[in-house]
């Protein structure tokens, strides 16, 4: 039965804002967000898509899909598709306002495309299939859009460093525990199912599993003292910039504070990684920074074990960091091969870690 959103009492409205901003979790609040509005307006399915910029024009990224029949499914790995290939996002984007068409899939079903504004744009789309909007429906869906979009930017404020706006320190302790989790998974699936022994299942070097990088500039406190702070502030900018054009869509940055970076990086195997670390070693060390000139960087970095303790990932990664500095800086070094070549010792560290000083 077709639902009309005067249909709807106050009370019902209050409750479902009440419950989509209950969690201050960003995927949290984004499903719970996707599946209220399926509900409330009886629709066959909701969908929730994120716009990125990228060089070639915006990629557009599906997070949530929630369906009447299928509950809610919550997309991580998904490819990206090219905005400027589905135009009827693409027409809702430059109108920012809801794009209604016939679903192809479902006779007799509307696609109503709603757009999710931010300060500086349209930063998401909510897909509704379903009948067609009543009067007020679009109102209220943009209202909810609202809420939900000012919510959204709160808490990434809050997750973000502000003068680089990468990722802070208190985001990484926050999701370290899930990525730590995500490869316990990932370990145990492959173990179970490990038929044919390959390098690749038994964690030889081909394996593939999340890492992460402990970046720091060299000498940075003689920047700050020939050049003044704010172009050592630039210097920080500008060095996230270019991490965020030399990692994935996928890997997390953050700045831990300081001249201090860390990179957890998506699943790969070593040489996956050892290049993408050492590229951007290279990208950094070519980069001409304005007045500065060169500006180097050392990296440390280990593999993400499936039964390591957060505090015993970073203390690896910070030793082999630490080797880096002591053994000619602007080099990446990798914990395991300094273990294996005798040039660090093992350790097991089971007490919260201070990066390098
Ligand atoms: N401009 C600026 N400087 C900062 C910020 N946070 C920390 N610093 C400075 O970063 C410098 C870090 O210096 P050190 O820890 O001695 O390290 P370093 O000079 O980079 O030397 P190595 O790491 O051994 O190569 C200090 O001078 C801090 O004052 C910031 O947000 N902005």
């Amino acid at each position: 039965m077709r639902r009309n959103v005067e249909k709807i009492s106050p009370a019902a409205i209050l409750e479902s804002v009440i419950h989509i901003t209950r969690n201050s979790d960003r995927n949290v609040l984004i499903k719970g967000m996707v599946s209220t509005l399926r509900e409330m307006f009886d629709a066959e399915q909701a969908s929730l898509y994120w716009l990125k910029p990228a060089p070639e024009g915006s990629e557009v990224w599906l997070l949530v899909s929630a369906s009447r029949s299928g509950g809610v499914a919550e997309y991580q790995n998904i490819k990206p598709f090219a905005l400027a290939d589905n135009p009827a996002f693409m027409r809702c984007v430059e109108t920012r306002r809801c794009f209604s068409i016939p679903a192809q899939q479902q006779t007799g079903k509307i696609r109503h495309i709603h757009p999710i504004l931010s300060r500086d744009g349209v930063m998401g789309l909510l897909e509704v299939v379903g009948n067609e909007h009543a009067d007020g429906d679009v109102r209220m869906i943009k209202g909810f859009l609202q809420v939900f979009s000012n919510y959204v930017q709160i808490i990434d404020e809050s997750e973000r460093d502000t003068l680089t706006g990468l990722l802070n320190r208190r985001t990484f302790d926050k999701n370290i525990g899930r990525m730590l989790s995500e490869s316990r998974q990932a370990g145990d699936e492959s173990a179970s199912s490990d038929e044919t022994n390959s390098p690749r299942r038994r964690g030889g070097a081909r394996a593939e599993s999340r890492w992460l990088a402990v970046l720091d500039i060299d000498h940075f406190k003689r920047i700050n003292d020939k050049f003044g702070h704010l172009y050592g502030d630039e210097v920080l900018l500008l060095l996230a910039g270019i991490m965020r054009r030399s990692f994935r869509n996928n890997d997390n940055l953050f700045r831990f504070g300081g001249e201090e970076f860390v990179v957890a990086l998506e699943p790969t195997d070593a040489d996956g990684a050892r290049a993408v670390l050492e590229r951007f070693r290279q990208s950094v060390e070519s980069y001409e920074f304005p007045q500065v000139g060169e500006v180097t960087i050392s990296i440390g970095y280990v593999r993400i074990g499936s039964q390591d303790a957060p505090a015993t990932v970073v203390g690896h990664a910070d030793e082999a960091l630490y080797y880096a500095k002591h053994h000619g800086r602007n080099q990446v070094r990798s914990y395991e091969m300094l273990v294996e070549a005798h040039k660090i010792a093992t350790s097991a560290l089971n007490v919260d870690v201070e990066l390098f000083e």
